[in-house]
């Protein structure tokens, strides 16, 4: 039988925007970054097939502070099941600015502190929007997040917009304009599609960290 992946018991745990309101449980964390309004809300609700867990809205801006979201990987192989417990983290959006006036910074100080030294982020899935795949500044916190090591994943969202060959060659400028080991997830929290595929890398990334001393 076919080898399954799901995420189960999802639960809303904590909120922060300081080191110190970092859960303590020392579970791993998988995290998403991206524009405001890109989808990343959207796609936790739908990776965890439950609407209503992270807040959603056609406005940008909508999530402000760092929200953890415990959930368990459930792998079923044949008759062997296994469940890994982790962190889904949704974070706020960059390139929208409610005020202006201030110095334009690209995120939140405390979004680049996360990103940089939560202890347990063992992969960053930085989701474009499939239907603008080379943007400033979607290239610019690319650039930075390679240049501190974040791991990533490149997610290209909102696919259920294009059609199927704007999709092909969309991901084709997404893999050259934002080359990273493995290669870019299509999805579209409408229509489900990628979920399978997303879940599939965080699997391999939860197993690589817990295999380091
Ligand atoms: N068609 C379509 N719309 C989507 C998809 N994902 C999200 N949306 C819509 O895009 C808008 C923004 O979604 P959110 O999930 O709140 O986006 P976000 O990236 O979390 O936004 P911020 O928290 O403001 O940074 C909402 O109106 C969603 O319904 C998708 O896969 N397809
Ligand atoms: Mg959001």
């Amino acid at each position: 039988m076919a080898k399954s992946l799901q995420i189960i018991n999802p639960k809303y745990t904590a909120s922060a925007v300081r080191k110190d309101q970092y859960p303590d449980s020392g579970l791993p964390e998988i995290a998403f970054l991206g524009r405001s309004n890109v989808g990343k809300s959207s796609l936790i609700n739908s990776l965890c097939n439950y609407r209503g867990l992270a807040r959603v809205s056609g406005e940008p801006g909508k999530t402000q502070t760092i929200n953890y979201f415990s959930v368990e990987l459930r792998e079923k192989d044949g008759e062997a099941i296994r469940r890994t417990p982790f962190f889904l983290v949704d974070l706020p959006g960059y390139g929208f600015a409610r005020t202006g006036g201030q110095k334009r910074q690209m995120w939140s100080d405390f979004i680049g502190e996360y990103v940089t030294q939560s202890p347990h982020l063992v992969m960053l899935c930085l989701l474009v929007d499939l239907r603008h795949p080379g943007l400033d500044i979607d290239r610019q916190a690319y650039q930075w997040l390679s240049e501190h090591g974040v791991p990533l994943q490149i997610v290209g969202t909102k696919a259920d917009k294009l059609k199927a060959s704007e999709k092909r060659k969309n991901m084709i400028m997404l893999k050259q304009i934002f080359p990273t080991g493995h290669d870019a997830v299509v999805h579209s929290s409408l229509k489900k599609e990628g979920s399978a595929a997303l879940l599939e890398r965080i699997l391999m990334s939860l197993d690589e960290a817990s295999s380091l001393p």
